[in-house]
């Protein structure tokens, strides 16, 4: 399968890395989307891939599929171009919590019979809560983040603080590099305006922290991942990058585990 990425920082240079490292795979990253070709013409060189800032011409170059790894605006104004030529998963989930845009592409990907894949990013167990949904019965699914003070940009904590309590829709809003695991957990559960959200700096923790916690006809759920980060970009759990990686090895597999 031939990968197409738009972006070029911390997760796709991940991508690029790794899937290079195995050949065996089937994979391949051809192409990379980005907005200042120079900026990104080392890494271009070091891993063979071709840049390309003409959007339309990425999307005719030799790939399969387009993974989105840059940001919420980047999906709204990418995706649906995308979607018209080829396959595409998206990371920057937050910006499938405007309902309208949501719909949009998933018109898009019916009639041009493209999908889209929500890799899990920062947390786990989106089957579990969808099938705890399966019937409708699910009644409550909330989220508590923790995260290094710094990431939020709270260095000045001593000690740690709550710095938000709402719903995932307006989670996003306020923190659009750092809740997009608030948006995924909503689609498979009970939607933006119903999942509770919960984020806390902490200045004495390292690692990324996802709490989730859902309740219905089912029973009762509660994970929680201490994700470390990714040193090139601390807000970014190595998880996220790996949860990629993870979607498009079951999409080539004919072993479908846990769909
Ligand atoms: N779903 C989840 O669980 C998680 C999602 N994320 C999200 O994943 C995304 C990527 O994260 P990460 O790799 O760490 O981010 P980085 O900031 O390291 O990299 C972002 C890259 O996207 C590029 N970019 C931004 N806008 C555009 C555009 N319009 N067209 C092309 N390239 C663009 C940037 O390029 P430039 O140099 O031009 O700025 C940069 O290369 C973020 O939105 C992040 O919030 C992260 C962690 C978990
Ligand atoms: O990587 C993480 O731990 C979560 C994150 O940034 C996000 O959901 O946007």
């Amino acid at each position: 399968m031939n990968i197409g990425i738009i972006g070029a920082g911390t997760i796709a240079t991940f991508l690029l890395t790794e899937i290079e490292k195995q050949p065996a795979e089937n994979l391949s990253v051809k192409s990379l989307y980005v907005r200042d070709i120079d900026k990104y013409r080392k890494l271009s060189e070091d891993c063979g891939v071709q840049l390309f800032n003409h959007f339309d011409s990425f999307l005719d170059s030799d790939i399969d599929i387009v993974i989105e790894a840059a940001n919420i605006t980047a999906v709204q104004e990418l995706i649906p171009r995308a979607l018209e030529k080829k396959e595409a998963a998206i990371i920057s989930i937050g910006a499938l919590s405007d309902d309208t845009f949501l719909e949009h592409i998933m018109s898009l990907a019916n009639r041009y019979n493209h999908s889209i894949y929500l890799p899990s990013g920062a947390i786990g167990g989106m089957d579990l809560i969808q099938n705890a949904g399966a019937l409708g019965e699910l009644d409550e699914v909330s989220l508590t983040t923790r995260k290094p003070a710094h990431s939020l940009n709270e260095q000045s904590l001593k000690q740690e603080k709550i710095i938000f309590q709402g719903t995932a829709f307006e989670a996003i809003r306020k923190f659009p590099k750092n809740i997009n695991v608030s948006i995924i957990l909503s689609l498979a559960g009970v939607g933006i305006h119903q999942t509770k959200v919960t984020i806390i700096a902490d200045p004495d923790i390292q690692t990324n922290q996802h709490k989730v916690e859902a309740k219905g006809a089912f029973g009762t759920f509660s994970s929680t991942i201490e994700n470390n980060p990714m040193p090139s970009n601390p807000k970014t759990s190595f998880l996220a990058a790996l949860s990629i990686l993870g979607t498009l090895r079951k999409l080539q597999s004919d072993l479908k585990i846990g769909i």
